[in-house]
């Protein structure tokens, strides 16, 4: 499984005004489906190498782009056959279907399967979950491989609905620019590995894949202050905060400090008791605070959570400090990140409706924060709008303490000055990456070893 880098992600209402947009400049949306239906043709023809691939057809524009590979396909020599759900219903769709000149099977239980099977029956236009009629007819064929195009059918593209599709594909050809239900769970390991046909639409990267990471090599004249300090506070489970602080040093962050705590994961980590933290957020070199991990709620955390606040740093908000920081966070505009799981964004954000990425949008504007809405299918989202999603990550995290980690990766980042989104994507971006070296086996410990 895997998802183009850097790559946008257009809703369905976003998808029609580009094509709107490219009608406007010059490009028909008979010639989208053309340049779509080529782009159908060279993948099936690559992944089925030679072997006889069956089109299945739906009725709208999905099935029309069936139809225009079909006849390339066909142009070029290839054994391809193709069975359509119903009449076409679109004009472009029947313009296409009118391209075909080779018969039509019916699409039911009798059909005889081939080695590649392409999914052309719905693609943004799905309206409604797959009958189970239609869903047992597909199951016959899953066990061949299976393109999708655009989108696996049955499959809700904005990713609000959590319809599961009846044919998992092993290769999703995403048109013009990728779809909420390609990086959102449920979906999103049914359309296995996705590739991008650009097809010449001009899609806003708002919403984005995460980039490939960078390198985080220090400037020349860098020194330990200004490549970032961050102060990481312990709550009573310390174990979490040190992993913080260790991912802070690890993650790039010049010096690190660790609040409340006699236990310093690495000797380069300065270790002291709290009484020291009025004077420490004081200090203007403190370029970002993380408070949260190994903190449950409580007196303590509120009184710890309110000082943050009234310094003014940028903050890493973790697990139970998001709630205690709630009231106060949109008061002042800050550079602040919060890294909730399913459980504290539920408890955070009860009355947030529409796709993770919907919800995780609102989320950052309510609270005027950077949100990284955790899980496999991890969302970054700004209060201006930006999103970047971080599908497939790396499984490997699913492991006690790896959330520690991530906040103080967002320290370091943070505390490097600039912007939170950038900072929380780079963070998000560093842990993948660290996950991905290490693979089996990884404990969170791991992650912040050399
Ligand atoms: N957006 C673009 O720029 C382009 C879009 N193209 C294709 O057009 C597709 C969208 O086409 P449409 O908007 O016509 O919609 P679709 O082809 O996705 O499907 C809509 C049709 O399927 C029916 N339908 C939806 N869900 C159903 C269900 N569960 N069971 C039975 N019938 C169902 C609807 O009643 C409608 O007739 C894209 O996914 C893409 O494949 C391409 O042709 C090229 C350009
Ligand atoms: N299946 C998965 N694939 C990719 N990333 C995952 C998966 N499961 C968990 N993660 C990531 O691992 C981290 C777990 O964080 P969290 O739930 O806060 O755990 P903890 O509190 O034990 O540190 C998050 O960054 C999350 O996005
Ligand atoms: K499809």
């Amino acid at each position: 499984m895997s998802v183009p880098a850097d790559a946008p992600i257009l809703t369905t209402k976003a998808m029609r005004e580009a094509e709107a947009a490219c009608a406007i400049q010059g490009t028909s949306l008979s010639e989208l489906m053309e340049l779509a239906g080529a782009a159908v043709a060279d993948t099936a023809r690559r992944m089925a190498a030679g072997a006889p691939i069956l089109i299945l057809c739906g009725p709208g524009n999905n099935g029309g782009d069936g139809y225009v590979a079909a006849r390339l396909l066909a142009e070029r020599g290839a054994s391809v056959r193709v069975a359509a759900l119903a009449e076409p219903v679109t004009d472009l769709a029947k313009a296409a279907r009118a391209g075909w000149s080779g018969p039509i099977e019916p699409l039911n239980g009798r059909l005889a399967p081939a080695p590649l099977i392409v999914d052309a029956l719905f693609g943004v236009g799905s309206s409604r979950p797959i009958s189970d009629e239609l869903a047992v007819i597909l199951g016959h064929f899953d066990d061949r491989r299976i393109l999708a195009v655009d989108v696996p059918s049955g499959v809700d593209s904005d990713g609000g609905a959590n319809w599961t599709p009846p044919l998992s594909a092993d290769v999703t050809l995403a048109l013009g620019a990728l779809k909420p239900a390609h990086v959102l769970l449920p979906t999103a390991p049914a359309c296995g590995r996705v590739l991008l046909a650009p097809i010449g639409i001009s899609a806003s990267k708002a919403i984005g894949t995460l980039p490939k990471p960078g390198t985080a090599k220090p400037d020349a004249t860098a020194h330990k202050f200004n490549r970032g300090m961050v102060l990481v506070f312990a709550g009573p489970m310390r174990g979490a905060a040190a992993l913080s602080a260790a991912a802070a040093l690890r993650a790039g962050a010049g010096y690190v400090v660790l609040e409340g705590s006699e236990r310093a994961p690495f000797s380069a980590i300065i270790a002291e008791s709290d009484e020291r933290f009025g004077e420490r957020l004081n200090d203007p070199r403190v370029g970002a605070v993380v408070i949260g991990p190994g903190f449950p709620a409580g007196d303590e955390l509120l009184f710890d959570v309110e000082a943050a606040l009234d310094s003014n740093k940028a903050l890493v908000l973790d697990a139970a400090a998001i709630d205690a920081a709630l009231p106060r966070l949109s008061e002042t505009p800050r550079n602040a990140i919060l890294t909730p799981h399913e459980g504290e964004f539920a408890r955070a954000f009860p009355q947030l409706y529409g796709s993770k990425i919907d919800r995780a949008k609102a989320a950052a504007a309510r609270t005027q924060a950077v949100v990284i809405y955790k899980g496999a299918d991890t969302i970054i989202a700004a209060p201006d709008g930006r999103v970047a999603a971080a599908w497939p990550g790396s499984p490997w995290l699913a492991t006690a303490g790896t959330g520690d980690v991530l906040a103080g990766a967002c320290g370091a980042m943070l505390a490097r000055g600039g912007d939170a989104f950038d900072a929380a994507v780079a963070a998000v971006g560093w842990h993948i990456a660290q996950a991905a070296r290490i693979g089996p086996g990884l404990v969170a410990d791991d992650l912040v070893r050399e």
